[in-house]
């Protein structure tokens, strides 16, 4: 113990500090409700994105004044705001709905501690309801209690992230008369929970329910002599667990409903993808009405009649509405083989005006056609401060004249790559991130992934400075013997970077063999200038459904990169974003010669989005800065640099790779 600094008065301040923290959330939290109030009656919408931008952006330039870092400030903020927008909708909602009781009977799968259960109690506590806890045995035991009255409501999973559509709810929704009156997502952090004490090498049995099963599958199938054994729910898998006499079985399951059962976490994050959410939907006899001020969802299902084009007729009807879908997912129709039923989301209420043209339209066009229910959207996505944003796009957009006649494939239509084939540019979503747009955006990390320390490290400094995706080298060409790369662990590794500091992660991949694990992973797959000519590398990412960055051979010219760009494309994927990287000239002055000219004569030839990696062509710290800023200048939609936290410790690349600083300079001279 030290005398000097003694731990006691120490605690006592924090402890005084988080209740004060307390007492301002807690008045916080009853200004948003003021909020709501004058809201109701300015008839303004609850949530206001210019005023989130405009609130984290003040808070986290304060905040780094005070030495807190942006990320931590932005999270943090996001969930005080989402707290903020739900407790608004919630009192809407009640405000609206009156008649609703203060205690109510939910019906949900399993028993206490199940994934169901803790939805219910998330989904509930929003409202200040108590609840009268039903824990039921199958879906269809959910629906008839709630048909039936012995329930007001029932909870629903319907969608994961990992394991898709459930489709025995969504069957049992053509069958039933409830509502669907809200929803809510729910992260489901699979832990692999044992009694206290047991260790991992004990373990005989894991229990868990078929769909923990599957979204679990890659940790399940590295095991063996296990015996694996599925369960009605998550709540029977944690009993059983929790019963066995040997204490040598575990469960699948959440921390806390592990708790309740007395099991201890042995390891955890064991689902197959890092965001492992689960949509559940809230159903009950009666319909709900949302207010205008609050984002609604409405839910239908519609057969459309085996005509040729009878989907796509229906959709139009959305779009001319301009109605969003954020779902549509088909179920045979039980007696009609071979005939579909489709479930749409759709972002209306029910009682807007377009949504009421779309249904009356759709009525003329359909063979069945049911509103499932009309509730608030409760998926709140944060609003991303982007530094890009703020910055001066000088980009040449009238370049895009340039356009030189449309070369055509063997066939004579146009190439895909071509603007005669697509005339407007595209646009490649990586995560919430948009390469091709407006937005000039920075890819930024290390040249090669060498350690977790390594990666965390620069995943901040890349977050922190406004960098938009986070990239490492995982499989890198050894020729010289230079480091080969982590390989699968380096993957591993980046993807837990960027999902500690929220960004997407792009990594290259060099033969066949990786793509499709590596894709399932990543978020971005880059094909590097040595594989440019690689036919079976590039029809295999055409194959995936990874956006892919392509790198231009040292020799290729800029057809032989689109043509290379079209084999890609001509599998399927068209989801690819063109990169200049240098080219050999007799100059040995830089390591290559950066084709800046490539950047608006591609912006003719193509609508795929260019980037620009002044790191791999100059081969020199002192060159990115001045070629970054060039890249910007002629209309380049964004830039590959390479930055690592100690660059003369490098395993490779050392002279090429930022230091932090120089990186934060560049960013800073990019975007402010
Ligand atoms: O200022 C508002 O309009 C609010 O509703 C409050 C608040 C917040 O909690 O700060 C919440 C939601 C809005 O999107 C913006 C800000």
């Amino acid at each position: 113990m030290s005398e000097r600094n003694p731990l006691e008065p120490i605690r006592k301040a924090i402890t005084e500090l988080d209740s004060e923290l307390l007492t301002l959330l807690a008045r916080r939290r009853a200004l948003s409700l003021d909020v709501a109030r004058s809201k109701e009656d300015a008839i303004k919408p609850v949530r206001d994105s210019e005023r989130e931008s405009a609130l984290l952006t003040r808070l986290v330039s304060q905040g780094r004044e005070l030495g807190l870092d942006g990320q931590y400030i932005s999270r943090l903020f996001h969930t005080i705001i989402e707290d903020s927008v739900l407790r608004q909708q919630a009192w809407f909602q009640a405000q609206n709905n009156p008649q609703q009781a203060p205690t109510t009977r939910v019906a949900y799968l399993g028993a206490k501690g199940s994934y169901s259960y803790l939805a219910a109690h998330h989904y509930f506590g929003r409202r200040d309801r108590t609840l009268v806890e039903m824990g039921m045995e199958s879906f269809d035991a959910i629906f008839q209690a709630v048909e039936q009255g012995q329930a007001d409501h029932g909870i629903l999973p319907l969608e994961n992230t990992s394991s898709g559509s459930i489709n025995e709810v969504f069957d049992r929704l053509q069958h039933t008369n409830l509502h669907i009156v809200g929803e809510t997502t729910e992260t489901i952090a699979h832990c692999l929970l044992v009694q206290p004490g047991t260790e991992l090498e004990q373990i005989r049995t894991i229990y868990a329910h078929p769909q923990v099963h599957t979204q679990c599958s890659r940790f399940l199938a590295s095991l063996s002599g296990i015996h694996q054994a599925y369960c009605a729910s998550s709540a029977e898998a944690m009993e059983k667990a929790a019963a066995d006499p040997s204490g040598s079985s575990a469960a699948i399951g959440s921390e806390r409903g592990g708790a309740l059962y007395g099991l201890t976490v042995r390891d955890t994050a064991l689902a197959n993808q890092q965001r492992n959410e689960s949509r559940f939907i809230v159903v009950a006899r009666k319909p709900v009405t949302v207010p205008p001020q609050v984002p609604a969802k409405t839910t239908l299902i519609m057969a459309t009649g085996q005509k040729p084009g009878a989907l796509v007729e229906a959709l139009l009807v959305l779009r001319d509405q301009g109605i969003n879908m954020t779902k549509l997912e088909s179920r045979p129709i039980h007696g009609n083989p071979w005939e579909e039923m489709f479930y749409l989301d759709v972002e209306a209420n029910v009682q807007s005006e377009a949504m009421r043209n779309a249904l009356s339209e759709l009525t003329r066009l359909t063979r069945f056609i049911k509103v499932l229910g009309c509730y608030p959207c409760e998926t709140i996505l944060p609003t991303e401060l982007d530094s890009t944003a703020l910055a001066n796009d000088p980009r040449l957009t009238e370049d895009a004249t340039l356009a030189t006649s449309a070369p055509a494939v063997s066939d004579g239509s146009a190439a895909l790559y071509s603007r005669e084939h697509k005339f407007d540019d595209t646009l490649v979503r990586v995560g919430k991130v948009t390469l091709g747009g407006d937005a000039f955006v920075t890819i930024a990390g290390p040249a090669a992934v060498e350690s977790e320390q390594q990666i965390q490290t620069t995943a901040h400094a890349v977050r922190e400075h406004g960098g938009a995706i986070l990239s490492g080298g995982c499989f890198l060409d050894s020729v010289g013997g230079g480091f080969a790369g982590l390989g699968q662990s380096g993957v591993d590794a980046l993807c837990l970077a960027g999902q500690r500091h929220g960004l997407p992660v792009m990594t290259e991949v060099t033969q066949v063999e990786q793509v499709s694990a590596v894709a399932a992973q990543v978020d971005l797959l880059q094909i590097g200038e040595h594989n440019m000519h690689n036919t079976a590398l590039l029809s295999e990412v055409g194959r995936s459904q990874r956006p892919v960055i392509l790198k231009r051979g040292l020799m290729a010219t800029l057809e032989e990169l689109l043509a290379a760009a079209e084999i890609i494309m001509a599998q399927g994927n068209q989801q690819v974003i063109l990169c200049e990287r240098g080219i050999r000239t007799f100059d040995s002055a830089s390591r290559h010669t950066l084709d800046l000219s490539a950047v608006p004569l591609l912006r003719g030839m193509t609508h795929l989005p260019i980037l620009i990696d002044p790191s791999q062509a100059a081969g020199r710290r002192d060159l990115i800065l001045p070629l970054a800023k060039a890249a910007k200048a002629v209309g380049a939609h964004g830039l590959l640099i390479e930055v690592h936290p100690s660059p003369e410790q490098a395993l490779r690349e050392q002279n090429q790779q930022l230091y932090v600083e120089q990186y934060a300079q560049l960013m800073k001279s990019l975007y402010c």
